[in-house]
């Protein structure tokens, strides 16, 4: 279930711009989706143009995209870390902490995206204005082991929660995930308590990931008509 309303320029600035902090020599996750779609690309320029770098893909998208961008790849066991992710989302909320939640996996590619920017030094996310909210108020993309479908989406409607299986655009049934599951998108109107709601979601036996990244995000570059704003850093 994605966010589309914002603008590609905007989104193409945003991942422009992230994608000069990458330094000669660094690691870097590749993230999913249209906003990230533009950093990849620019990166593959920049390599082009002869800089060294190795990504790690977050998804069968973003391996793609870099491929044809001619990006090397690696793999986080085949690394001592990862330098920097840059990757989109589908909501920002700016914390008191000047910290940021994220609400991720509109393209349900939240597991492998945690993994991959949780491990990271400085891990940026590249957004349009529309992106920025306050507080989250998204339905949360869950990805469950397809037995625990029942179990899970139970136990959320007992935490508030109005689960709704996803459905694939161009099959029927289901959207299965790049790890072989299925995603509850899980609305619970305005989220107040993200971290709270986070460890509840993360706790249900069956759950593989849940898209609320809470405080990971070190800076968000947001790109407009007008230029790019830098949050946090
Ligand atoms: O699963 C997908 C990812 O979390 C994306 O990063 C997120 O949906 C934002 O995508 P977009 O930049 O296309 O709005």
């Amino acid at each position: 279930m994605k966010n589309t309303e914002g603008s590609s320029e905007a989104k193409r600035r945003a991942g422009e711009h992230a994608a000069d902090l990458v330094d000669d020599g660094d690691v870097v996750g590749l993230g999913t989706g249209s906003t990230a779609a533009h950093a990849i690309r620019a990166l593959g320029r920049a390599v082009d143009s002869g800089l060294d770098v190795r990504g790690i893909p977050t998804s069968f998208q973003s391996r793609q995209l870099a491929l044809d961008a001619g990006i090397p790849l690696t793999s986080l066991d085949a690394v001592d870390g990862v330098d920097i992710a840059i990757d989109g989302a589908d909501q920002v909320a700016e914390r008191n902490d000047g910290g940021f939640d994220l609400v991720k996996g509109g393209g349900a590619a939240h597991a492998r995206e945690k993994i991959v920017d949780a491990a990271a030094e400085r891990f940026v996310v590249v957004a349009d204005p529309s992106k920025l909210v306050d507080p989250l108020d998204y339905p949360v993309p869950v990805e469950v082991l397809p037995d625990a479908r029942p179990t899970v989406a139970g136990t959320v409607r007992a935490l508030g929660g109005e689960p709704t299986l996803r459905a694939a655009a161009h099959k029927d049934g289901p959207v299965v995930t790049d790890n072989g599951n299925v995603v509850l998108d899980c609305d619970f109107g305005p989220i107040e308590d993200p971290a709270t709601l986070a460890s509840e979601l993360a706790a249900l036996p069956g759950v593989v990931e849940q898209g609320l990244f809470v405080g990971l995000a070190d800076a968000v570059h947001v790109g407009s008509a007008d230029g790019v704003e830098v949050r946090g850093e």
